[in-house]
């Protein structure tokens, strides 16, 4: 996407040194790379800093603001495969237990772009939702509970909060072992946030007690070390990838070329769909039998993932290996890359849409 009189210097995202950014003009990095002073005291002419994440826990903004240097995030970038990951790992938690996602009290911590769409897409489909965001209760938005009562009351609990660990409303080990204690019998906690959300050893002692409960991480605290005994404890278990669908990445990868365009003064770039390629399994044609899961699996599967960063927890190089998985992730489509055919059941038809698949009857 980055192409022209643009001369390109790539770096590991673990290794970035002062040296390699001294002469940058733009700083484009992904979640794994500090921003601080640091990095970018000898990059004098510095125009801007983008990140292809929606988090920015990674960026000193105030030492950016400090030196008078714009920054970008990418909002929203793969809010919707964040949202799929945790519809794969719910529809395909409650199919396997026998019971349906459908009858669940859902408690949504973090109600933003990720925290948002996922709500909407459960109460689409019918399911009770439970909302905590006090930055945004505290703005005058209504519908937002207390934590507590979220955790008392939900049955399947999804953090979609950002890292933050100063000012009003930190998320910092927001859940511990009170709120812990709170879960209900058979509660699902499932975090694709950032790791350190959770208190990990809280949650760990936890588990080791309360079996009834099901854990999904797919962020820890300490990336890229991950507590192998924790793991082990947990249902599904995947290396940070539920924003990484092919959409997701090229979307925040657009975003950043605009936001450089406008920082250079240079034309926009042509529309993203010229770059996001027609999925290879886009249309299926299908009876009524067929489950919501299964569609959902043909397009994701996050027990792939699972046994994928299973495999690495024996390694002695875990570190590297979880790097590794995140690196060479394969390409993951999202739910409306995939065209559902044939449906004559129109419940069935609305609730593949409200999911986010294209539904058509012939
Ligand atoms: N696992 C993954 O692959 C991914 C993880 N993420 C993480 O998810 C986070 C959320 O993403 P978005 O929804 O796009 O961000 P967002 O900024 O659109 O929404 C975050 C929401 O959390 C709320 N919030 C802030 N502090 C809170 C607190 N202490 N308690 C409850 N709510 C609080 C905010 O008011 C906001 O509505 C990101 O900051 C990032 O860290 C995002 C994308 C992919
Ligand atoms: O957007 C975010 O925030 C995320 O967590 C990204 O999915 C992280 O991806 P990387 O930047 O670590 O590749």
């Amino acid at each position: 996407m980055f192409s022209g009189d643009v001369v390109l210097k790539q770096v590991a995202g673990r290794q970035m040194s002062a040296g390699d950014v001294a002469d940058a003009d733009l700083l484009l990095v992904r979640s794994i790379t500090q921003v601080d002073a640091a990095l970018l005291d000898a990059a004098k002419h510095l125009k801007m800093v983008g990140t292809a994440t929606i988090g920015t826990d990674h960026l000193d903004k105030d030492y950016l603001t400090s030196r008078s240097i714009p920054f970008f995030n990418a909002p929203g970038c793969n809010a919707d495969a964040v949202v799929e990951y945790d519809l794969a790992v719910l529809f395909n938690l409650f199919e396997e237990r026998g019971e349906s996602l459908l009858d669940k009290t859902v408690g949504v911590v973090g109600v933003g772009n990720v925290g948002g769409r996922l709500c909407q897409r459960l109460e689409a489909l019918g399911v009770k939702v439970l909302k905590n965001d006090p930055p945004r209760h505290a703005a005058g938005e209504s519908g937002f509970i207390a934590l507590d009562e979220v955790f008392a009351q939900a049955d399947v609990i999804c953090l979609h909060t950002p890292l933050v660990k100063t000012g009003q409303w930190p998320s910092y080990h927001l859940v511990g072992e009170a709120e812990l204690e709170r879960l209900k019998l058979g509660a699902v906690l499932l975090n694709a946030g950032r790791g350190p959300v959770i208190d990990n050893q809280a949650l760990l002692g936890f588990l080791q007690q309360r079996t009834d409960v099901t854990a999904i991480l797919d962020v820890w605290e300490h990336e890229p070390q991950v507590d192998a005994t924790l793991a082990a404890r947990v249902h599904i278990a995947t290396p940070h990838i539920a924003g990484y669908s092919l959409d997701g990445k090229l979307r925040g990868t657009h975003m950043l070329r605009q936001a450089a365009a406008t920082v250079l003064d240079a034309p926009q770039p042509p529309d993203l769909s010229e770059f996001l390629p027609v999925a290879a399994v886009n249309a299926v044609t299908v009876s009524d039998d067929v489950t919501i899961s299964a569609l959902i699996n043909m397009v994701y599967d996050p027990l792939h993932d699972d046994r994928r960063m299973r495999k690495t927890l024996v390694c002695d190089d875990q570190p590297v290996r979880f790097d590794l998985l995140r690196k060479q992730y394969p390409v993951r489509r999202e739910f409306a890359s995939l065209r559902v055919i044939g449906l004559r059941d129109r419940a069935l038809r609305e609730q593949l849409r409200a999911i986010g698949f294209s539904v058509d009857l012939a």
